[in-house]
């Protein structure tokens, strides 16, 4: 009777078999297996995707910080930016009315000394034009005395990426100006500068943006120096420096006035590089009484990264800047009373592969006369 109850056993069909193969596995056996396996290089696929459109800033801030390690961000190449924005035109009247309306946002890293991140300084397009007009500038003879910045002059050395078509080789070795004598060119500065043209329209507009932000620290008579574009290739920098002078400058109209840089920005233009950081050694952020334990990087979205990288020397605390386009950082070089703050020295690291291209403006603020 027991016998009878039970199911007899059949054998696996003909079809069951050939569907099975010689592997013994079904199709959708054989399916499910496949996804297993591959299942834990869906995060890599999406992280490299997202990285291009930028989404892995934000999803970083959602990430503990020991998996963070694991997403050290801009490791691969973003496609050249210059592409989709090849058509950008510095003189185009719906670029400047939109560069009148244009908003940025915020964030503080160290209040002393100040240090200000500053979130879409310029639009991509901006930025773009900002570099076109690098490209396009001549200096007019009544600027070129000036002690800031040289003439541009030099020939283009083989680039990554061609330069916009209608270009002139306009960037220059980028000097460092000196408290006296001539500017120098030094080993430790091996990027290339050239200047943008006061007057342009655009860079105006970005001046008087930059003027806007300085508030009430910067007076309507006090001017801002020649902007200058600073472009570095593989392994160029600009090693540790301030920007501003150990002693006043004394201006060259004849009138004794003395002047010096009361605070920085320095615009990330273009940012189709690995490394190439602004690094800030002496400002330690989220650094408090029990140590390194803030989470630097998640709290700025992976744009803000803390200083020292295994094997590098001279590179030890201290927080950095990865170059992203459009963003600024903003801080202060002199005090109230006139007196130059060395915690702001600071580094353009050198670039990994790729390019990348700076912005610095620089207001210029009076101090009195030669004695
Ligand atoms: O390239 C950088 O990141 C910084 C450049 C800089 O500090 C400068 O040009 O004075
Ligand atoms: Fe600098």
């Amino acid at each position: 009777m027991a016998r009878l109850n039970q199911a007899p056993r059949t054998p696996p069909s003909l079809a069951s078999r050939r569907a099975r193969g010689k592997s013994g596995f079904t199709p959708l056996q054989l399916l499910g297996l496949a996804i297993f396996l591959l299942l834990p290089l869906l995060p890599i696929a999406l992280w490299s995707t997202s990285s291009k459109l930028n989404i892995h800033l934000k999803l970083l801030q959602f990430l503990p910080s020991p998996l963070l390690t694991y997403f050290s961000p801009r490791t691969t190449l973003p496609p050249n930016p210059a592409a989709d924005l090849a058509n950008v035109d510095p003189e185009d009247p719906a670029l400047l009315e939109a560069c009148r309306k244009h908003t940025s946002t915020t964030e503080i890293i160290s209040l002393d000394p100040l240090l200000v991140y500053i979130n879409n300084f310029t639009s991509a397009a901006e930025a773009e034009a900002l570099i076109k007009l690098g490209y396009a500038t001549t200096l007019p003879s009544s600027h070129s005395s000036s002690i800031q910045h040289p003439p541009p002059f030099a020939t283009l050395p083989p680039t990554l990426f061609n330069p916009p078509p209608h270009s002139s080789p306009d960037f220059a070795p980028s000097f460092i100006s000196r408290s006296h004598g001539p500017n120098t060119k030094v080993t430790g500065r091996t990027s290339e500068s050239a200047p943008l043209e006061l007057d342009h329209p655009l860079v105006s507009c970005i001046l008087t943006r930059a003027r806007r932000f300085m508030g009430s620290t910067l007076l309507p008579h006090e001017p801002f120096s020649i902007p200058q574009l600073v472009r570095y290739h593989p392994t160029q920098r600009y090693d540790l420096h301030t920007d501003f002078w150990p002693t006043h400058q004394i201006m060259k109209d004849g009138s004794g006035r003395l002047f010096n840089r009361p605070a920085s920005f320095f615009v990330f233009l273009r940012d189709n590089c690995t490394e190439g950081e602004t690094y800030f050694p002496l400002v330690d952020v989220l650094d408090g009484e029990d140590g390194r334990g803030g989470d630097l990087e998640g709290l700025f979205g992976g744009k803000v990264l803390r200083g020292g990288r295994e094997g590098v020397q001279g590179e030890e605390g201290g927080v950095k800047f990865r170059p992203i386009r459009g963003n600024a950082v903003f801080w202060v070089n002199i005090d109230g009373e006139g007196v130059g703050d060395r915690r702001v020295v600071h580094a353009g690291l050198p670039v990994g592969s790729g390019e990348k291209i700076g912005l610095n403006l620089w207001p210029r603020k009076f101090y009195g006369w030669r004695e």
